[in-house]
């Protein structure tokens, strides 16, 4: 695998096998720090399943993943947890915790096995559930907040672990469109300090107005790669989802704009 050195992301040749089949097939990609990447793709596709293991949380049958050039597998957990955060597609939020404290975990890899507190943990807390909207809430129960709130919060949770390598499986879900917007506006600035930022995403609109790159999967496989205006082609979009799409610009702010229609595109 050739190697981006001290930077980013990198995987090569990652298979993972389930329920007798091949769900990721040899995937090889790189995530460039500093800028917003989006992981596209029908359902199915092996989205989820591949930011498991680009998160160092699910090992690979075969193949290895890197980032900054140390193989995150070789590496101890709370290492990891250092340099790697994941916000699940909707993951467990039935904990009897409050917001605040559920942010507060993001924090564990940092506090000192001896038994020594992270001082800053209390304002970095607060800093993260402001950035998400969610001050507020910090000492409401975590199982009595909406889908989207919940969200919010596992966003920050993340972003108090305050680390270099932030993936997301589907950080818009159930959210509505002024917190999308603010979600990839603020994932936009977290890449913008030099993380790198891969997110999976539905809406293509939203990844081809905030994604500088994008990757795409189809059946367990990374089929393009790239700039994502220069990807998400009306010919990528019909191979790949079986739709009629054409890319506009934004006449208010010049930001690409996807327009669908509805019927069968032609062959
Ligand atoms: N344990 C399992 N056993 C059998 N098949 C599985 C298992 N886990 C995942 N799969 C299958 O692997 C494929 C990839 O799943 P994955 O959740 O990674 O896709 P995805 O691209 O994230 O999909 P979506 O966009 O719907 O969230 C799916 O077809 C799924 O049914």
């Amino acid at each position: 695998m050739s190697s981006l050195g001290a930077s980013g992301l990198e995987a090569g040749r990652v298979q993972v096998r389930a329920g007798g089949k091949l769900i990721v097939d040899g995937v090889d990609l790189r995530v460039q720090p500093g800028s917003l990447t989006a992981l596209v793709g029908p359902n199915g596709a092996g989205k989820s399943t591949l930011l498991r293991v680009l998160a160092g949380i699910d090992r690979p049958d075969s193949g290895e993943v890197r980032f900054r050039g140390d193989d995150l597998f070789a590496m101890r957990r709370r290492a990891r947890a250092r340099l790697a955060a994941l916000v699940e597609q909707d993951a467990v939020t039935d904990l009897p915790l409050t917001v605040r404290s559920t942010v507060a975990l993001g924090r564990l890899p940092h506090e000192s096995l001896l038994g020594g507190t992270d001082s800053d943990a209390a304002d970095i807390v607060g800093r993260s559930l402001a950035l998400v909207g969610m001050t507020g809430f910090a000492d409401r129960e975590l199982p009595t907040l909406s889908g989207g709130e919940r969200q919010r919060v596992l966003l920050a949770k993340a972003l108090a672990q305050q680390t270099p390598l932030l993936l997301l499986d589907e950080p818009t879900n159930h959210l509505d469109i002024a917190a999308q917007l603010s979600v990839l506006a603020l994932l936009e600035r977290v890449a913008s300090t030099g993380a790198t930022v891969l997110a999976a995403l539905h809406d293509l609109t939203l990844a081809v107005a905030f994604c500088h790159s994008v990757i795409v999967m189809a059946g367990g496989r990374v089929v393009a790669a790239g700039s994502t205006r220069e990807t998400l082609t009306p010919a990528l979009l019909r191979d790949v989802y079986g739709v009629r799409a054409v890319l506009l610009e934004s006449p208010v702010d010049g930001r690409p704009v996807i327009s669908f229609s509805p019927g069968t595109p032609e062959a």
